[in-house]
């Protein structure tokens, strides 16, 4: 029997939760976290075995402790468990977006011999809770893992083992890299999302056009800026420099491109969108991205009552199972963009195939 405590039953440690089930049939769960009622589901759904009341409480049993609440919490829990008595081969991961400050917090467990290794996987949502928890959510993802300077590999394989249920691909990187990379891929970007939202907000308010409008392009780059705000200001907080420095780069782009502007410099405007359109082509939508390679699918749906009952049919009778279903409304009074999204290229090809052979139409897009 392994007993694991997952602090945290949110979208991730629910879903890390589930993935353990999964790949651990002697798996015994006890799950910790300040939402009661995300505890009580959680042990109704079959996700734990267990409430826990307390780290300090639950801790000293445990031979895997997981911690996936928001990363201030994580640091405040590692600092708990270092004045605790653990088993000696226990297992200390957490899933925190930054890892400098979770490190820095672990130092004290890992001078005592304790096993620590920090874990980020690099798959998620902007949906939060534990209702939004999925078994499949890490499949194909990055998960990146950050072993304390003395961890023995070994201990790092043992880990790996133990999260083989999510079918994620391992990646072992310094606090450091970790941080700056995240810091590019995922930090800024939530960032310049949340400010367009927050920047078009009063023109909603004055104009409903704007709004009718938003829900094309604008939704699609701005879906992020419903993530939790915990979580996001706690990211900000614990890697407050390398997004400062990334930050910083950004500001000085767009004054640069504003000048260009200004100065009526053809040729500098010309350069900017160009190297952005090179290098944005060069990257292979399914193989790039802090999420999972999803396969995409994306058909015309002429608005009349059923058309997209047609299209989910046929592929429901070849047993095609979707990752993901949702209407573009990107084109107001003409037909609409069905976006279908499955797990696998094979899934993708087969339903392509199926749907051109009766007659329905299929968009190429970038
Ligand atoms: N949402 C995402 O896409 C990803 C999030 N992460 C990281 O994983 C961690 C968890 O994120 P999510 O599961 O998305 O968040 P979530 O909001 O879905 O879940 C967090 C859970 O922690 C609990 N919690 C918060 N503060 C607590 C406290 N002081 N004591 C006890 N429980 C507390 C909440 O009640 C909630 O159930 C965060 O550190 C986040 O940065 C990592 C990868 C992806
Ligand atoms: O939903 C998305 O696009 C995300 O980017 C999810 C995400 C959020 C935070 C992370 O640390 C990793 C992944």
């Amino acid at each position: 029997m392994t007993t694991v405590i997952i602090e945290g039953l949110g979208l991730i440690g629910g879903s890390l939760a589930l993935a353990l089930k999964q790949e651990v049939a002697d798996t015994y769960l006890i799950g910790l976290d300040q939402n009661l009622s995300s505890l009580r589901f959680a042990k109704q759904a079959g996700i734990i075995d267990e409430i826990g009341t307390g780290l300090a409480a639950v801790a000293p049993q445990a031979d895997v402790i997981i911690l996936a609440t928001p990363v201030e919490k994580i640091a405040a829990s590692l600092r708990l468990l270092a004045t605790l008595t653990l088993k000696p081969n226990v297992i200390i991961t957490d899933t925190g977006s930054t890892k400098q400050v979770v490190m820095a917090a672990a130092a004290p467990l890992l001078t005592q011999g304790v096993t620590v290794i920090g874990g980020h996987p690099m798959a998620g949502s902007h949906k939060s809770g534990v209702h939004a928890a999925n078994a499949d959510l890490f499949r194909s993802a990055y998960y990146f893992l950050v072993p304390g300077q003395q961890t023995a590999p070994l201990q790092v394989a043992r880990l790996q083992r133990l999260l083989a249920g999510t079918n994620a691909k391992f990646l072992q990187v310094e606090p450091t890299e970790h941080d700056h990379i995240v810091g590019m891929l995922s930090h800024v970007p939530h960032m310049l999302a949340a400010t367009l939202v927050n920047e078009t907000t009063q023109q909603f308010k004055d104009s409903p056009t704007a709004l009718r409008l938003a829900a094309g392009g604008f939704r699609d780059m701005t879906r992020i800026a419903s993530s939790d705000p915990q979580m996001w200001a706690d990211i900000l907080l614990t890697n407050t420099a390398p997004i400062q420095q990334i930050l910083h780069r950004y500001i000085g782009d767009l004054t640069d491109l504003e000048q260009a502007m200004t100065a009526r410099d053809q040729t500098a405007l010309l350069d900017f969108f160009n190297q952005a359109k090179v290098t944005r082509d060069a990257i292979n939508p399914q193989k790039a991205g802090a999420i999972p390679g999803f396969f995409d699918v994306f058909v015309d749906i002429p608005d009349r009552t059923g058309a997209i009952a047609e299209v989910t049919t046929i592929l429901a009778q070849a047993e095609i199972q979707l990752v993901n279903i949702q209407v573009l409304e990107t084109r107001e009074e003409l037909n609409g963009i069905l976006q279908i999204t499955f797990a696998s290229e094979a899934a993708q090809q087969q339903a392509q195939q199926l749907l051109a052979a009766q007659q329905i139409n299929i968009l190429r897009r970038a």
